[in-house]
């Protein structure tokens, strides 16, 4: 298992959240118990349970079927019926059940259940302020449910990320902005936290786990990364000389970014808020098919798979629901209201989808 990237403890998580908001995406990953990937259903538990927080480290290798994902250790089996219903819910990845979130007197979520499976790509839509970006929070183990369940691989997760609840799973979450660190080139924020000088000299108050990666090799990868996302020779550029769909694919490289020389391979959920907001329609294409192109279902801008087993995109963009994702969940006053495939979208008669999507002022959505 090689101990890339940075660990946090449960301790410093605040710390960590900060971080985020700052630097623009992070990752959570937990160390494989599960070899996910081979045809055989073989499963080597580790005995590592730490968790990982960086902006990068899509899994080799990952199976494009759900047939690796077995638990046949009695242990493992042992843990995770406490989240399974169904025998079928092998393929689930993540699992909210019956979530509540409230921030003060506002109760922005009120019971919501979903599960993403293995290979889904999902939307989630609804009006402004229904707690869209609250939900990714919560998936990701930035904040806590003040009540319900969320359930990674089918074992349930105490509070924030708990290295004793969760199995292998990855889960990467790129926010809204890029919001690339303005003082490092392009190649310095793709590499960032897979460079250990440059992740000691942060302001980042975590603690580095060192990549067996060389500067040469992480170079490498930043090259390989960038060119996944159709750019080429903007290393040296610094942020500020990047379009903002510029950024948007630089933030996304260093999203799927990933120490090679790791024999890890967990399944990775990408967690996406808002990547097309503010660009235009041409730059959101751009972006929408790279979101297409790093799941394992297609090909990224250098015709390589790409690596990424599930994603959950949080939009407003009637394209990005179009051309990214397969299947919707509509939020609305903290509920799922209405669930279905992309092209049912434009066709419900769910009063407030068909609203929502025509964008018309009457109907049960009234904005104050
Ligand atoms: N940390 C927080 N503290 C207090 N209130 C918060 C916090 N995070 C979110 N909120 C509030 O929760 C509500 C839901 O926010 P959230 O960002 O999840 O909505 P959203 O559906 O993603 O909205 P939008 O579509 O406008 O981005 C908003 O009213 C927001 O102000």
């Amino acid at each position: 298992m090689a101990a890339n990237m940075v660990s946090i403890s449960n301790s410093v998580f605040p710390t960590l959240a900060g971080v985020q908001n700052s630097s623009g995406s992070c990752r959570i990953v937990v160390p494989s118990r599960n070899k996910l990937g081979s045809s055989s259903s073989s499963s080597s538990f580790s005995s590592e349970k730490r968790i990982f927080c960086c902006c990068s480290a899509p899994p080799r290798n990952v199976g494009d079927g759900i047939s690796g994902l077995k638990f046949n250790d009695a242990a493992a089996q042992e843990n995770l019926s406490v989240g399974r219903e169904v025998e079928d819910d092998s393929d689930v990845l993540i699992e909210c059940r019956d979530v509540y979130k409230s921030f003060g007197e506002k109760h922005i979520l009120n019971g919501v259940s979903f599960k993403i499976r293995h290979g889904e790509a999902v939307g989630i839509i609804g009006p402004s302020g229904t707690g869209k970006s609250t939900v990714l929070k919560i998936i990701a183990g930035l904040l806590a449910p003040d009540k319900g369940e969320v359930y990674i691989r089918g074992r349930k997760r105490r509070g924030l990320i708990s290295d004793d609840d969760m199995s292998g799973l990855r889960i990467g979450l790129v926010f809204q902005s890029a919001a690339l660190f303005d003082s490092l080139t392009v190649r310095e924020n793709v590499g960032f936290l897979l460079n250990a000088q440059l992740s000691m000299s942060s302001v980042v108050l975590l603690r580095y786990e060192n990549s067996d990666m060389s500067e040469d090799q992480i170079s490498e990868l930043v090259t390989e990364n960038l060119a996944a996302v159709g750019l080429k020779g903007v290393e040296e550029r610094m942020p500020s000389e990047l379009s903002g769909g510029m950024k948007k694919r630089v933030a996304l490289a260093r999203s799927i970014i990933f120490d090679n020389t790791s024999e890890s391979v967990e399944p990775e959920v990408l967690l996406y808020d808002e990547p097309t907001a503010g660009l235009d329609p041409i730059a959101s294409t751009v972006v929408e098919d790279l979101i297409r192109s790093v799941h394992f279902k297609g090909d990224d801008a250098v015709e390589k798979p790409g690596n990424i087993a599930s994603y959950i995109v949080v939009t407003h963009q009637h394209s990005t629901i179009r051309r990214a994702v397969d299947r919707l969940i509509f939020l609305h006053k903290g509920k799922i209201v209405w669930e279905g495939m992309t092209h049912e979208f434009t066709t419900s008669k769910d009063p407030i989808v068909s609203q929502f999507a025509s964008g018309s002022l009457d109907g049960p959505i009234q904005y104050q």
